[in-house]
């Protein structure tokens, strides 16, 4: 019998799209997935040789990287700000729309002083922002900060802040605008490079139901 694979996917709100789309290609997680009592982080599927692991989004794309998972689903910023060679990411889900951007507080965006040599960032993504920057010969001094990042600006931890930004209802709510945007962002199939070698029998054609459906979907919309 063949080693279990193990599906990686990311408990934040991309979860609710991708178990849908998991159902779509034929994966059901078995019930104890969905009872919030239940501390298991490893569930069972209706496929034998499949279980499935839900932990947080950066560490999805770490699972997978590292061939502790073979496959997973995470946000196209994750897979960005590690940059793992290992990880194949083959299929846009064309879901968990949003963006990367730089945003700083209202008033000091609108009083247009040139842009220093050297700025300080707060920000869950750090390697995306200094590597952005530097594209444009700014040298950014990056807090890593988890979340809550539009608290930075007002609390004197940075004047400028990278974050997600969908409605941007959060950066008005905090009095902050957003200046650039670095990248847009959507939820990735994952794979684990070496895992589909040597596995291409199982893994392969797994690809190819989420690439397929992935078309279908982007052909409704
Ligand atoms: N406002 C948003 N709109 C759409 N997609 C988003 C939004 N915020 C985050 N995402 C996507 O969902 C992924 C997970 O975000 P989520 O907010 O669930 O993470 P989190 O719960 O803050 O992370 P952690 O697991 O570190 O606690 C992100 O990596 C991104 O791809
Ligand atoms: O533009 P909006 O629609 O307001 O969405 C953007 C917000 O969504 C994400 O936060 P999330 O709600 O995941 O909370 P977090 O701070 O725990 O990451 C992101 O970090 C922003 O704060």
């Amino acid at each position: 019998m063949a080693d279990t694979l193990i599906f990686a996917v990311p408990k934040g709100r991309i979860l609710d799209d991708a178990l849908p789309v998991l159902e779509r290609v034929g994966i059901m997680p078995a019930a104890e997935f969905h009872d919030p009592k239940n501390r298991s982080l490893r569930f069972g599927t209706n496929r034998a040789d499949m279980d499935i692991i839900r932990v947080r989004a950066f560490d999805v794309a770490t699972f997978v990287a590292h061939g502790a998972a073979q496959i997973g689903i995470v946000g196209s910023d994750v897979i960005d700000e590690f940059d793992y060679s290992d990880l194949y990411a083959p299929v846009d889900l064309n879901f968990g729309h949003c963006r990367l951007s730089v945003a700083e507080p209202a008033d000091e965006a609108a009083s247009n002083q040139p842009r220093p040599s050297h700025i300080r960032v707060a920000t869950k993504y750090p390697n995306i922002t200094r590597r952005y920057f530097e594209r444009q010969g700014v040298q950014a001094e990056c807090v890593k900060l988890n979340g809550a990042m539009e608290l930075a600006p007002s609390l004197g931890l940075s004047r400028r802040i990278v974050d997600l930004v969908e409605s941007g209802r959060t950066l008005k709510d905090n009095g902050l605008v957003e200046t650039e945007v670095i990248t847009q962002v959507s939820a990735r199939l994952i794979v684990n490079r070496a895992a589909l070698k040597k596995d291409h029998a199982r893994l392969g054609p797994l690809m190819s139901a989420f690439r397929d459906l992935a078309a279908e979907r982007r052909q409704a919309a």
